[in-house]
C-alpha cells in the first residue's frame, strides 16, 4: 500500500510545499513572500493563519484531500537543543514551538502546520525532522567570549544534513565517512562543520553570528549594538527583528531578494555591488573558519540554499575557497525532500523519537 506524505517548509521569504506517493514527488509548489506582505505580522506565530490559507490554497489548487494523506512533516522549530531524528507532534511540542521557546524562526509554523491540517484526519500523524535546534557541537565551541553568552546550535540542520547525504550518495561512500564544511545560503545562511555525521560547529543563524544574509544581520559590532539598545531609540522587539529578520541585504538595499540586487548591478548600482560583495566575503571567511574547525581536511565544501543559484555568487565565492577542497553546488535545498522520506520511515515503522 502507497503512502501519501505531505511536506510543509515554511521559510523566512517563502512558503514551500510538497505531496510524495511514497518516493514519488506528485508536486512541489514555492510560495515567496515579499519583505512588505510579511512585515504586518509583529511575531511570526501571527503569520499561522497566513500561511495556512497559503497551504490550504495550494492544496485546493492540486485537489488533495487531506483525508486521504498519512503524514504531514513540517519543518520544525525553536524547541529545545535535541538529538538529530524524527518527532511525532505531541502537546509538549506544540506548546514549545508556539512559544518559540529559543525564539522566533518560520520554521516553528512547519509542526503547527502539520498538526493542524490533520486535525479532521485521525489516521494521518504530524511530524518534524532534524529541526532547526538539532545540537552536536563539541564543547570548545560552545564558549563564546563571555560566560553569559554561550553560543547555540541553531541552523539549517535538515538542508546540511540532506545535502551531505546526497552528496556522499553521489560519490558512492557514506556520509559518516567524510568531513564537509556545508554552508547554506537561504533567507538565512548557516555554515557548519561536518565531522563523520555530526556538526561539531555551526554559526547561529538566527541571532547574529556570521555572515549576513538576505534578511538577517550575522555577526554585529557588540558594543555598538548594546550602545544601540540604552539609547532608548529602539525597542527590544525592534533590535531583534533588525538582527533575525530585517537585516543583511534588506536592511542595505530594502530587499531580500538577491535576483533583484543583482538586477540593480546591472544598472550600474555600486551599493548594490558592494553589499553583494560583502555577501559573499563573508560567507567565503565563514567557509574558511569551518575548515580549521576540521584542521583542514576538508573532503568537500558543498554550497546550497536558494543563493546557491545565482551564479554570480558561484564564481565569486569559487575565487575565494576553492584553494580549500574541492567545491560542489547543490542550489536550492532537499529539504522537502528530506521531510517526505522522513515521515515514510516512522509510517513505514521505523521508531520515532519523543519529545520530552
Ligand atoms: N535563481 C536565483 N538567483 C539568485 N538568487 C536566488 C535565486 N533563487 C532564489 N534566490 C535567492 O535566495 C534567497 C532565498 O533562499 P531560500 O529560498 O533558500 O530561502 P528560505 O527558504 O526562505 O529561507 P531559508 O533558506 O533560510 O530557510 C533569496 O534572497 C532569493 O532572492
Ligand atoms: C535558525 C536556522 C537558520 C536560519 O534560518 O538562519
Amino acid at each position: 500500500m502507497a503512502f501519501f506524505v505531505l511536506s510543509i517548509n515554511p521559510g523566512s521569504t517563502s512558503t514551500k510545499v510538497a505531496l510524495y506517493e511514497d518516493e514519488k514527488l506528485l508536486f512541489s509548489r514555492n510560495v515567496d513572500h515579499s519583505a512588505e506582505e510579511l512585515r504586518p505580522f509583529k511575531r511570526i506565530i501571527d503569520q499561522f493563519y497566513f500561511r495556512k490559507l497559503i497551504v490550504l490554497r495550494i492544496l485546493a489548487e492540486e485537489k488533495v484531500d487531506l483525508n486521504k494523506l498519512d503524514a504531514i512533516v513540517g519543518r520544525g522549530g525553536m524547541v529545545k537543543p535535541i538529538e538529530a531524528g524524527v518527532y511525532e507532534m505531541n502537546p509538549l511540542l506544540h506548546h514549545d514551538l508556539a512559544k518559540g521557546i529559543q525564539g522566533e524562526h518560520a520554521c516553528s509554523l512547519g509542526g503547527l502546520l502539520a498538526e493542524a491540517l490533520i486535525e479532521s484526519n485521525p489516521h494521518a500523524r504530524a511530524f518534524i525532522a532534524d529541526p532547526v535546534v538539532v545540537d552536536e557541537m563539541q564543547p570548545v565551541a560552545r564558549l563564546s567570549g563571555h560566560p553569559l553568552f554561550p553560543r547555540k546550535s541553531l541552523f539549517h540542520a535538515l538542508n546540511q544534513r540532506a545535502i551531505g547525504r546526497l552528496h556522499a550518495q553521489k560519490i558512492g561512500k557514506k556520509y559518516e565517512d567524510l568531513t564537509l564544511v556545508i554552508a547554506h545560503l537561504g533567507g538565512g545562511v548557516t555554515v557548519g562543520a561536518h565531522r563523520h555525521g555530526k556538526v561539531v560547529d555551526v554559526n547561529n543563524g538566527i541571532d547574529g553570528d556570521g555572515p549576513f544574509s538576505a534578511n538577517r544581520s550575522g555577526t554585529l559590532p557588540a558594543a555598538a549594538v548594546a550602545r544601540l539598545c540604552f539609547s532608548e531609540d529602539y525597542t527590544l522587539p525592534e533590535v531583534l527583528k533588525m538582527i533575525s529578520s530585517q537585516g543583511g541585504l534588506l536592511a542595505h538595499l530594502g530587499t531580500s531578494d538577491l535576483r533583484e540586487v543583482e538586477q540593480r548591478i546591472e544598472t550600474g548600482d555600486e551599493y548594490a555591488k558592494l553589499v553583494h560583495e560583502a555577501l559573499v566575503y563573508n560567507i567565503a571567511k565563514e567557509i574558511g573558519a569551518m575548515s580549521t574547525v576540521l584542521y583542514g581536511k576538508v573532503d568537500a565544501i558543498l554550497l546550497t540554499g536558494g543563493i546557491a543559484h545565482s551564479q554570480q555568487v558561484i564564481d565569486s565565492l569559487m575565487s575565494k575557497i576553492s584553494f580549500i577542497a574541492p567545491v560542489y553546488v547543490y542550489p536550492g535545498e532537499d529539504e522537502m525532500w528530506a521531510l517526505a522520506m522522513n515521515g515514510l520511515e516512522m509510517l513505514r515503522g521505523a521508531p520515532c523519537k519523543v519529545y520530552e
